[in-house]
């Protein structure tokens, strides 16, 4: 428990966590982002956000690793809660608590997900009702991964990430986490990747991806995996190299470093391949804790 006691009454929403089976980087814009084509996909691992009435706008967070999360206004939630009373006129007296189950700073986008999770959970204590297009406005203005955190399943992100085009999904889709010590900053990583790739090619989807995704079909998913950022993610840290190599000598179809990383994502076959797979990177000792999920998952929804 990181700053306070759990609300008593509110408006709670759960949201789920991402893995981009996709994600094709092109070289830094002007802006200092990059041009992507990044396929999410929403997996069962989830956040809570609970909004209740309150003098002034506070967090607070629980779960294991509550205290790394920022409880002041940079909290994603906060933003969330502010941007959306700001476009009413209103004041942002909300008391946001977290039940955050999502590893923080793991290219899982939890953050992300809180920032979603907390618009929607304002929007309906508020009773604003607001249409779905200005919900998403506000989630870009937030962060790339946001808008996805808000419509989950599955989509492809293009510009920065932000602009979603639903896909097409079957499944399920079993995958084991492993969870590193310590997180890797996003920005970090995405300069290690101007570094290491001059010559970045404009990003694309992949056809057969897409097809893997939405016929369901996890061995033709595994031979298409791919993400621009794992290089850069294994050169900030190393010791990556050693969780994905034990997850594939465990069984794993495929192994790959989940966004920004340091989480590396592992799809199996099925349920019983995901408990074996999870105990033998716990075993192998190049990770801190293991989660099995399953995808697809739908997006921040009103519990
Ligand atoms: C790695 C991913 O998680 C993959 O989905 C995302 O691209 C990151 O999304 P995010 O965490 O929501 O990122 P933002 O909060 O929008 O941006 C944080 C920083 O990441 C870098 N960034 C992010 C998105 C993007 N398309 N290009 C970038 O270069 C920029 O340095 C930016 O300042
Ligand atoms: N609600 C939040 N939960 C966790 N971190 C937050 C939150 N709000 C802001 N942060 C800040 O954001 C940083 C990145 O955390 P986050 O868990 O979103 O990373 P991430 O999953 O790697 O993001 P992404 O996959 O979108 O790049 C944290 O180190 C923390 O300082």
């Amino acid at each position: 428990m990181n700053g306070g006691a759990t609300p008593a009454a509110g408006v709670t929403v759960r949201v789920p966590a991402k893995v981009n089976v996709q994600l094709a980087v092109g070289p830094a814009r002007p802006d200092g982002f990059h041009d992507l084509a990044n396929v999410f996909l929403a997996v069962s691992l989830y956040d809570e956000v609970t909004a209740t009435p309150a003098d002034t706008l506070t967090v607070t967070c629980e779960g294991p690793d509550a205290d790394r999360v920022p409880l002041d206004r940079t909290n994603l939630a906060a933003r969330a809660a502010e941007l959306l009373a700001a476009r009413h006129g209103l004041s942002p007296d909300v008391h946001l608590h977290i039940r955050k189950a999502i590893p923080v700073a793991g290219g899982m986008a939890g953050g992300s997900a809180d920032g979603a999770a907390a618009l929607l959970a304002c929007d309906a204590l508020w009773g604003l009702d607001s249409p779905r297009e200005t919900l998403l406005e506000i989630c870009a203005e937030l962060g790339s991964d946001v808008p996805f955190s808000l419509v989950g399943g599955a989509a492809l992100g293009v510009g920065r990430g932000e602009r979603l085009t639903g896909l097409s999904v079957a499944g399920p889709f079993h995958w084991v986490f492993a969870v590193a010590d310590g997180g890797l900053s996003t920005p970090a990583v995405y300069a290690e990747f101007d570094r290491l790739t001059p010559d970045a090619a404009p990003p694309a989807a992949s056809p057969a991806l897409l097809d893997a995704l939405s016929t369901g079909d996890t061995t033709a998913l595994a031979a298409t995996l791919v993400n621009d950022l794992q290089p850069a993610a294994v050169s900030l840290r190393p010791s990556l190299a050693a969780t994905l190599r034990a997850g594939l000598d465990a069984g794993a179809l495929a192994a790959l470093v989940s966004g920004s990383g340091p989480t590396t994502a592992f799809l199996v076959k099925d349920p019983d391949a995901a408990t074996a797979v999870a105990a033998a990177l716990r075993a192998s000792g190049t990770c801190r804790t293991t989660h099995t999920a399953t995808s697809p998952a739908p997006g921040a929804t009103l519990l």
